[in-house]
């Protein structure tokens, strides 16, 4: 039995609609019109235990809809969720002991209180034994370099600050799988890695099973070996990044630095996509042009610096799924 069985979730919003200005107020007060948002149309995934899962897509997909109802803290319409034997909107407090969650754009921290103070108010919450309790935080400590403020009050913290401690926050009380929803949103490059890093090493170290939502397509390229991609509340694609690239398209870039300015080369089925000063970008199909005979190609009527053979940006490789789909893109 997977440790997350979802099968067919659905959850539809209605909301209020309310004319613009004094008249459709006064309107809306008697005659209210409603329409629903069927935000989950039916989502079915499984993962394992110690897996890093990806889950992504486009603005109002249902990423955030998802997790929440993961997390107990949203109740579907209908379908089942299963995460170790509970159902989480039904359990939750049992749930909530088990699992750890960090939401980007919100924290768990008090934000009057020194970091260290919000640690302890967790514990007690969480009733975390205090002799495993002080050994967890140690280690946050550590893995997070948290050691130089952790005795300053959340409100005066920097965003990448103020998120190492909501992470370390998540894991006091052990959990054995972390839902986390945009949690590099708005992090300089180096807060990024450090946070990368960490839902690594938890994952890699202690088997937490993660699910990480994410805009951020080099969060997924460092992270995550499976990608699900949701787009209109409906799973588009869930395997390897191998696989979503090749169900896509087999196209590859080769990337030329040249050494003078002119370019020659004209080959059926390569597409000279980008050429920026020395800089000059082509599509191929390695199935119908290997990577080594373009390359030989190019070189035998060009003086060139530097070559690198990628692949499209995950990015790309999303929208066109989307597209495909029938989705209106970002
Ligand atoms: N509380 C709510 N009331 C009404 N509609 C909602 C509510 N929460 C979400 N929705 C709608 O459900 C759909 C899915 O929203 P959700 O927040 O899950 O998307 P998302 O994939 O997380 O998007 P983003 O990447 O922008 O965070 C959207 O159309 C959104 O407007």
């Amino acid at each position: 039995m997977p440790q997350i069985l979802v099968e067919d979730l659905k959850k539809s919003f209605f909301v209020s609609q309310r004319s613009s200005g004094f008249f459709g107020s006064v309107k809306g007060l008697v005659q209210r019109k409603t329409t629903i948002v069927h935000a989950l149309k039916g989502v079915s995934f499984s993962v394992e235990q110690g897996e890093l899962v990806g889950y992504i897509g486009p603005n109002g997909a249902g990423k955030s809809t998802t997790i929440k109802i993961l997390s107990g803290i949203l109740v579907p319409t209908s379908g089942t969720c299963i995460i170790g034997g509970r159902t989480p909107w039904k359990d939750r407090i049992r749930h909530v002991s088990r699992i750890g969650v960090v939401f980007g754009q919100r924290s768990q921290l008090w934000w009057d209180l020194p970091v260290i103070e919000s640690f302890d108010l967790l514990r007690d919450i969480y009733r975390v034994p205090d002799s495993g309790y002080r050994k967890t935080r140690q280690e946050m400590i550590d893995l997070l370099s948290l050691e130089s403020f952790l005795y300053t009050p959340v409100r005066q913290l920097s965003l990448g600050q103020r998120m190492r401690c909501d992470f370390a926050a998540a894991m006091l009380h052990r959990p054995e799988i972390l839902f986390l929803d945009e949690p590099t949103i708005g992090l300089d490059a180096v807060s990024k890695l450090a946070v990368r890093k960490f839902i690594k090493t938890l994952n890699k170290t202690h088997q937490v099973t993660t699910i990480l939502t994410t805009h951020d397509m080099d969060d997924i390229e460092a992270l995550c070996d499976r990608v699900i991609i949701i787009g209109g509340g409906e799973i588009l694609c869930d395997g390897t990044l191998t696989a979503l690239r090749s169900q896509v398209s087999s196209r590859r870039y080769l990337r030329i630095d040249l050494i003078n300015d002119d370019f020659f080369f004209e080959e059926e089925g390569v597409n000279i996509i980008s050429k920026d000063g020395r800089t000059v970008t082509l599509a191929f199909d390695p199935t119908k042009l290997s990577a080594a005979s373009l390359i030989s190609q190019v070189t035998s009527k060009n003086e060139v610096a530097d070559l690198f053979v990628e692949n499209p940006p995950i990015e790309e490789i999303v929208a066109e799924l989307y597209a495909k789909s029938g989705g209106i893109l970002y």
